[in-house]
């Protein structure tokens, strides 16, 4: 698995440096607001898992699954639900937890439809920002690391559902994929 990482982008210890960071900020800003924590799988499980363990409030956990990439590095631009939340959003404070926002369509789409769900608050975590291919206006609330405009693998991000078990982030290969 190793030999096909270009380059390691951000180690296992500086990732845990900056999610335990993210924690305390989030800790300070949710104080006494029981926020919901919805994990978009399946890129996001790590990331939620070690965060919520950092976050030392009373919170709630909930999980959809989102998929518009499939196998490809490319976004197809149809972003489909595959798991729906189990519970009611109606009047709570939504924390939304993502690995990376790159194009923002995953992200705005998910907005539109909490937002719909009449949520008191909704703001976006994630880990990984790619502003280089922004096509969306989309910002996060919070953000862990900004990330060149390479197609990132590992803690929980794939490229044709491998390499979600690497401990570290890192750039695939070119000769790797082949779109
Ligand atoms: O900003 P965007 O261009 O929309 O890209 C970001 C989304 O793409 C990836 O999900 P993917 O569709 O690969 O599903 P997965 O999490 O199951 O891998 C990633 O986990 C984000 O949810
Ligand atoms: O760079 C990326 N890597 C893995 N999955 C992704 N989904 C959007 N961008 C990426
Ligand atoms: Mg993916």
């Amino acid at each position: 698995m190793q030999e096909d990482i270009r380059e390691v982008l951000l180690s296992q210890e500086a990732i845990r440096e900056k999610v335990q960071e993210l924690g305390q900020k989030l800790t300070q800003d949710y104080r006494d607001l029981n926020p919901l924590c919805i994990c978009v799988l399946k890129g996001a499980f790590p990331f939620m898992s070690d965060l919520v363990r950092f976050m030392d409030i009373h919170l709630e956990t909930d999980f959809m699954a989102v998929s518009s990439y499939g196998d490809s590095t490319q976004s197809s631009g149809v972003v489909r639900i595959v798991k729906d939340l189990d519970a009611s959003v109606e009047g709570r404070h939504v924390l939304v937890v993502e690995d990376i926002i790159d194009s923002g369509l995953t992200l705005s789409y998910l907005l539109e439809l909490l937002r719909g769900r009449n949520a008191a608050s909704v703001k976006v975590v994630t880990l990984l920002d790619k502003p280089a291919r922004r096509t969306t206006g989309l910002k996060p609330d919070y953000s862990g690391f900004e990330v060149p405009d390479a197609f990132v693998v590992g803690y929980g991000l794939d490229y044709a559902e491998k390499y979600r078990n690497l401990p570290y982030i890192g750039v695939l290969k070119e000769e790797v994929y082949s779109d």
